[in-house]
């Protein structure tokens, strides 16, 4: 990938904003280590996380200093190396319905320092990013958030939502399937080095994975976080088939090891399979595990078959469901004929967009195997043909097909203006498999 995101100008348009305020905005050069080290103290202390030692500074000065690292500075403060503000961003892609990814922004680390929040410094950075991406060439912005409450007046919305489960392996027994292949305990460094293609093999399988590796590969195994912490207490196994192929892995710890061996639990921190075989052999070999008294898989999906796979529905909870992933679409056309639809059919979409990226009426025609056409469409919406009036946000919800568009009807957030237009928005946009993001950014 080429870095020429990292060097185009800073967004013009944000900067006098900024300006005005007597402050600063500008791109940070992360080969200059003062600079950059300044900027990732800053963004700790806006996530309250504890200033970085040493060691996970130089972890994060080489593991991030290939994203486009954008900071504000006031020039009065005590401390005018330190910025009052952080981002940083980077291209990714996105995978959508269908096996298919569509180009995306990958926005994190956005921070505003308690002395100067509340006068608009998030909303200059915020836009300045989805300008520099739409610049950029990038369909969609994408980001995980701290707080559901901040990114909606972006135009951002939940497209794929995540679970923490809850398994209560000593009520229950396995009921899916025998696997026919091995469970492999390897090393972390061994998992360092194969496991990725693997991620990279099933990141089409479900819409709202992201293209990731280096520092958010190395960060899911531990490596770079503080070695003498939890990162010692990872284990992890190999699945291999029947023919020998490695087809799934799995990361766990155990903690709680009192020594009455009573109240253990076993974190899962990931788990990828390319195959359903893989699948039920490594959450077998997980539920099953001795001396364990429950199993805690957090941001897994919405939906996992492995609530189908043991003997106690009641053994197997959901203890936390939210959003997750966020998106933001840019380029509405690109955006949807990016993905395929779950049937054929023709709506007209009245979208408002109140910073302007999508703002307009198309007309999604979709043909019998699933792809969309996008024109733009000012005349009578045709006879015969759907209609809805629906804001950006709206359209971001329904992107990766995790909510029904009769749910956003009814909640008052998609306007029908024809009858049954929201059922056609659920029979084209709805996705067989629930969207779904493995990791945090
Ligand atoms: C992708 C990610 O990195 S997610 C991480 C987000 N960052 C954090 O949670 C770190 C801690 N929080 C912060 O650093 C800051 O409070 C930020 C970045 C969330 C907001 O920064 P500020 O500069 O204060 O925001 P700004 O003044 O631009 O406010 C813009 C709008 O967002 C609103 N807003 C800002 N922060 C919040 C919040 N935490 N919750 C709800 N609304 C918020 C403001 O009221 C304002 O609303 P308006 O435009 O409707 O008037």
């Amino acid at each position: 990938m080429t870095a020429e995101y990292r060097d185009m100008p800073i967004d013009a348009e944000s900067e006098q904003r900024l300006a005005a305020q007597n402050l600063s905005f500008g791109l940070v050069d992360t080969t200059d280590t003062e600079t950059f080290s300044a900027w990732l103290r800053a963004e700790s202390r806006g996530f309250h996380e504890a200033n970085p030692t040493a060691e996970l500074l130089d972890v994060s000065l080489k593991g991030v200093a290939d994203r486009r690292t954008t900071g504000v500075w006031d020039p009065s403060a005590a401390e005018p190396l330190s910025p009052v503000s952080t981002v940083s961003s980077w291209p990714t892609a996105l995978t959508v319905p269908g096996t298919r990814t569509v180009p995306a922004w990958a926005i994190s680390a956005v921070t505003v320092s308690p002395t100067h929040r509340r006068r608009g410094i998030a909303r200059a950075m915020l836009e300045s990013e989805l300008r520099t991406a739409a610049r950029f060439g990038s369909a969609v912005a994408v980001l995980t958030v701290s707080e559901a409450t901040i990114y909606s007046r972006y135009g951002f919305a939940p497209a794929a939502m995540m679970a923490n489960w809850q398994i209560n392996p000593r009520r229950l027994h396995w009921t899916g399937p025998d696997s026919t292949g091995r469970v492999h305990f390897v090393s972390l460094e061994q998992l360092r080095d194969e496991g990725l293609a693997l991620v990279e093999r099933v990141r089409l399988d479900t819409p709202g994975q992201i293209e990731f590796s280096g520092h958010l590969w190395e960060r899911l195994l531990g490596f770079g976080s503080d070695s003498s912490g939890q990162a010692k207490n990872l284990r992890a196994v190999r699945y291999d088939d029947a023919e020998g192929v490695s087809q799934g892995f799995a990361v766990y710890r155990v903690t709680g090891t009192d020594g009455s061996f009573d109240t253990n639990v076993l974190e899962v921190d990931y788990l990828v399979a390319a195959t359903d075989d893989a699948y039920a052999a490594l959450w077998r070999f997980l539920i099953e595990m001795d001396l364990v008294s429950e199993v805690r898989a957090p941001l897994r999906s919405v939906r996992e078959a492995f609530a189908w796979q043991v003997s106690d529905f009641r053994a197997v909870r959901k203890t936390l469901e939210r959003d997750h992933l966020w998106t933001r679409i840019l380029d509405l056309p690109v955006a949807l004929e990016s993905r395929a639809y779950s049937g054929q059919g023709r709506i007209v979409l009245d979208v408002s967009d109140p910073l302007g990226f999508a703002q307009g009426r198309f007309l999604l025609d979709v043909d019998a195997v699933g792809a969309g056409k996008v024109t733009p469409w000012d005349a009578v919406t045709p006879d015969g043909v759907a209609d809805v009036s629906l804001s950006i946000n709206e359209v971001n919800a329904l992107y990766l097909g995790g909510v029904s568009g009769v749910t956003l009807a009814r909640a008052g957030r998609v306007t029908e203006n024809r009858d049954g237009s929201a059922v056609v928005l659920d029979s084209l946009f709805q996705s067989a498999v629930s969207p779904w993001l493995s990791i945090w950014f």
